[in-house]
């Protein structure tokens, strides 16, 4: 029983990196506006919050952090499956984990501006899962070992749903008050 919740618990850490990347792409964004300023029937198509620096600075970040939880996994000697046996292989499921959180997030400002939300409204869940649900999308299609040996059962994945929009909640709220963030969320 304790083996299952602590497989779950670091199946969940395993997933940090598509965690990271979005305030990796806070850090790093704001050049290269993405959809160049083009509408689509009157609507921004995605909106000046979503740039090119961002999304590659932030998947980086992400793919960074990860190289970094390999590397401890090994050292801590940790008896679960890691990204993979070798640092190519773990790179292979950690670039569909984060840039799979970016183009997530993405999709949630596409939904928001085709619903009439303005760059930087408010989205509660458009602003929380779907960097969540594409990351996982991705890691199933481009890393589908990798994806069975941890998430298979989807437990992890529905936890990780659950869990999320109060981290984010918190995590922005934070950025908000160190001055990161113009809004607190
Ligand atoms: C959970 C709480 C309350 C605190 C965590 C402590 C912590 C590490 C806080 C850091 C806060 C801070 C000041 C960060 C600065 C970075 C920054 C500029 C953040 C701005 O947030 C960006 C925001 C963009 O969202 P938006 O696109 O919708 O506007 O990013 C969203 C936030 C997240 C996706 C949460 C990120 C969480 C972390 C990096 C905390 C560490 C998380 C883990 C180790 C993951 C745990 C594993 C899983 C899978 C749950
Ligand atoms: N691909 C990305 C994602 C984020 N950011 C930066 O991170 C900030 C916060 O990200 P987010 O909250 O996702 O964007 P919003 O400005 O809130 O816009 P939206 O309403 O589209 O979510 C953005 O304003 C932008 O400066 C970026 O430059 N490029
Ligand atoms: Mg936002």
């Amino acid at each position: 029983m304790g083996n299952i919740v602590l497989f779950t618990l670091y199946a969940i850490i395993l997933f940090a990196p598509a965690f990271i990347a979005n305030p990796g792409a806070v850090i790093t964004g704001g050049h290269w506006v993405i959809d160049r300023g083009k509408t689509y029937k009157g609507k921004r198509i995605l909106g000046d919050g979503k740039s090119w620096s961002g999304f590659i600075g932030g998947s980086f970040i992400g793919i960074l952090s990860g190289i970094i939880i390999y590397y401890i996994v090994i050292v801590l000697k940790i008896p679960y499956p890691d990204y993979g046996k070798n640092i190519i292989d773990a790179i292979l499921v950690l670039i569909p984990m984060s840039f799979g959180s970016l183009l997530g997030d993405m999709s949630g400002s596409f939904i928001k501006r085709r619903i009439g939300m303005k760059r930087g409204a408010r989205g509660s869940i458009l602003d929380q899962w779907p960097f969540v649900i594409v990351s996982f999308l991705l890691v199933f299609i481009f890393a589908r070992g990798f994806f069975m040996q941890l998430y298979g059962d989807l437990i992890p994945v529905a936890v990780i749903l659950i869990i999320t929009p109060p981290i984010h909640r918190g995590v922005n709220i934070l950025a908000y008050k160190f001055k990161m963030k113009d809004v607190p969320w």
